[in-house]
Formats: C-alpha cells, sequence, structure tokens
C-alpha cells in the first residue's frame, strides 16, 4: 500500500524551528525578521497564493509588509519599489509574487533584487550559487521536495531520479539539489520522447509540468517515490471544482510513495519562504554566511 507523505504536517514542523529561530533573533538580536510581498495586478490565484504566505509568516512572527500595485504599473515603478526594499535594513526578505503584468520583465525585476534578500532564490547570483553548489538562497518549491524526500530516505546518492519540468523555479533547480545529493538526475518535459519509459527507470520522480494527471500509474516503477509539484484547478464530470497534481493519485497504489494534491508540496514551499526568510535575517545579522550550505 503506497504511504501519503503528508507535506502538510512536516511543514507544520518546520514552522515550529522557525519560530524558535525568531525568538532567539528577537531575544538575542532585538532583529524582528520581515518579508515584503510584492504583488502587481489582480491575478485571482495569485492573491490566494499571498493570502497564505501572510497567515504563514504571522503565525511564525514574521513581520510581513505587502505591496499591491495595479496591473497597470510601470516596470521602472516597481524597480524603484525594490530599489527601496533593497536599501531598507527592516526588511530581510524580498518576493515579488509572479507571474507579472507583460509590460513588464520578470527577468530584470529578479535580477534587481539584492541576492542576499532573495527569499525566492531566483536572481541569477543564487542561481549560480546553486548551480556550483556553493550555499545562497535556494528555491522554496525544490527544497521543499528535497525536505520530503529526506523523510523517506537516509541518503540520495546512487538513485536515479527523473524530474518531468524545466522551468526556473522548480524542475531546473530541483535537477541540480538532486546531482549535488548523488542522484542520477534525468531532466525531461513534456516534448520529451519516450517519456513514459523514461519514467519508469526511475526510483525518485518528480513532476512539476503543470498537466493534471500526467504520470500515469504504468510510467511509476513499482516501489519508486513520486513527488507531485503540480497545482492544477480543474472542474469534476459533476461540475466540482477540484485541484489535483501532475500525477494520477489513484493509480499510485504500487508506489512506495506518493505526495498528495492539496496539502504536499505546496505548503513545503511556504514553509520553505518562511526559513529562507529567517535565513536571510540571520545573514543579514552575520550569523550564518550566504555561501554556508546551510
Ligand atoms: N515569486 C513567487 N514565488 C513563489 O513561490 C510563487 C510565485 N511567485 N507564484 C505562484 C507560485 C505558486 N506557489 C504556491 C505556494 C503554495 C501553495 C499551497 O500552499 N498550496 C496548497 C493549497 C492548494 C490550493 O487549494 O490552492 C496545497 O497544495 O495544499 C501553492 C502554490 C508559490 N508560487
Amino acid at each position: 500500500m503506497v504511504e501519503i507523505l503528508r507535506g502538510d504536517l512536516i511543514a507544520q514542523r518546520i514552522e515550529g524551528e522557525v519560530r524558535d529561530r525568531i525568538v532567539q533573533l528577537q531575544q538575542q538580536h532585538d532583529c524582528h525578521p520581515a518579508l515584503a510581498v510584492v504583488l502587481v495586478g489582480e491575478d485571482p490565484a495569485s492573491a490566494i497564493y499571498v493570502g497564505r504566505k501572510k497567515r504563514a509568516a504571522a503565525r511564525v512572527g514574521i513581520r510581513s509588509i505587502e505591496h499591491r500595485l495595479p496591473a497597470d504599473t510601470a516596470e521602472s515603478d516597481l524597480m524603484a519599489l525594490i530599489a527601496a526594499l533593497n536599501a531598507d535594513p527592516a526588511v530581510h526578505g524580498i518576493l515579488v509574487q509572479l507571474p507579472l503584468p507583460q509590460q513588464i520583465s520578470s527577468d530584470r525585476v529578479l535580477g534587481a533584487i539584492s541576492p542576499d534578500k532573495d527569499v525566492d532564490g531566483f536572481h541569477p547570483v543564487n542561481v549560480g550559487r546553486l548551480s556550483t553548489g556553493t550555499g545562497g538562497l535556494v528555491p522554496c518549491t525544490p527544497l521543499g521536495c528535497m525536505i520530503l524526500l529526506d523523510q523517506v530516505f537516509d541518503d540520495l546518492k546512487g538513485m536515479k531520479a527523473v524530474v518531468i519540468g524545466k522551468s526556473n523555479i522548480v524542475g531546473k533547480p530541483v535537477a541540480l539539489l538532486l546531482l549535488e545529493r548523488e542522484c542520477t538526475v534525468t531532466v525531461t518535459h513534456i516534448h520529451t520522447r519516450g517519456l513514459p519509459d523514461i519514467a519508469r527507470t526511475a526510483d525518485i520522480i518528480v513532476v512539476a509540468a503543470g498537466v493534471p494527471g500526467l504520470v500515469r500509474g504504468d510510467w511509476v516503477k513499482p516501489g519508486a517515490v513520486v513527488i507531485d509539484v503540480g497545482i492544477n484547478r480543474v472542474v469534476d464530470a459533476d461540475g466540482a471544482k477540484r485541484v489535483v497534481g501532475d500525477a494520477c493519485a489513484d493509480e499510485m497504489d504500487h508506489a512506495r510513495v506518493i505526495t498528495p494534491v492539496p496539502g504536499g508540496v505546496g505548503p513545503m514551499t511556504i514553509a520553505c519562504l518562511l526559513s529562507n526568510t529567517v535565513r536571510a535575517a540571520e545573514m543579514a545579522l552575520g550569523l550564518v554566511d550566504a555561501a554556508a550550505s546551510d
């Protein structure tokens, strides 16, 4: 019988650890970690995610400062806000919610965030550090996936991992983290020829393709572990709205472990955002080095 790995429960444990570190920072350094969340436009899904991040920050004692800008904001105005947040010593983390409206270049915006405040880990300096295994702030969803795998395995060395999806926010960074742990990593995507056969070779499948139910039961070797990053809003045959992952959850009985959607990777992403914010505050105080691996 497949084990359902409850990310929401592990996220609660991480939140507890983050809360303890914040108490230390407050008592020993009079430091109050703060996260600036920038939301441009009215995308309803983005508004929901930002709301979740704010509530989670409040639970652990992180001050969250929300900046809501209209959908027609000029790139230069957003850049000016980022410059002000970079310069503000009371702000430890900056998150610009993606996607951005089309008149704004997300590459330029992400590149303008100070790498030391880049709690998403999307700045090219942090991408470079990740690719050379020299620390930096690591993207939240990939970090959450690795913590989930650490619940299953003592050591990932020598495992065969297949990543499905090649995005900058999940597929590429999670592949680098798996490689750093000495997995043999194959990065694939929806255009990969023979994808089911490749997936069947995997001990670990991480799927972040944004295609509901892409990974079928017969893509998964018996005993494999499936980390499902997909969050897809679908309408059932009976008209009910549901959130489903990129794997067919009801075809995974022969797998060793699968992460549920919702309640799997999503809550881990938020817990890792909180943990990155505390790490940014610790870095600002000189308590940890940006080059440290944790
Ligand atoms: N700069 C930036 N950083 C991000 O990290 C970022 C972003 N932009 N844009 C959008 C995506 C999406 N994302 C999610 C976070 C948590 C859940 C989450 O907690 N999901 C719950 C609820 C799912 C639901 O019902 O909607 C779950 O999976 O259990 C989902 C999605 C962060 N993102």
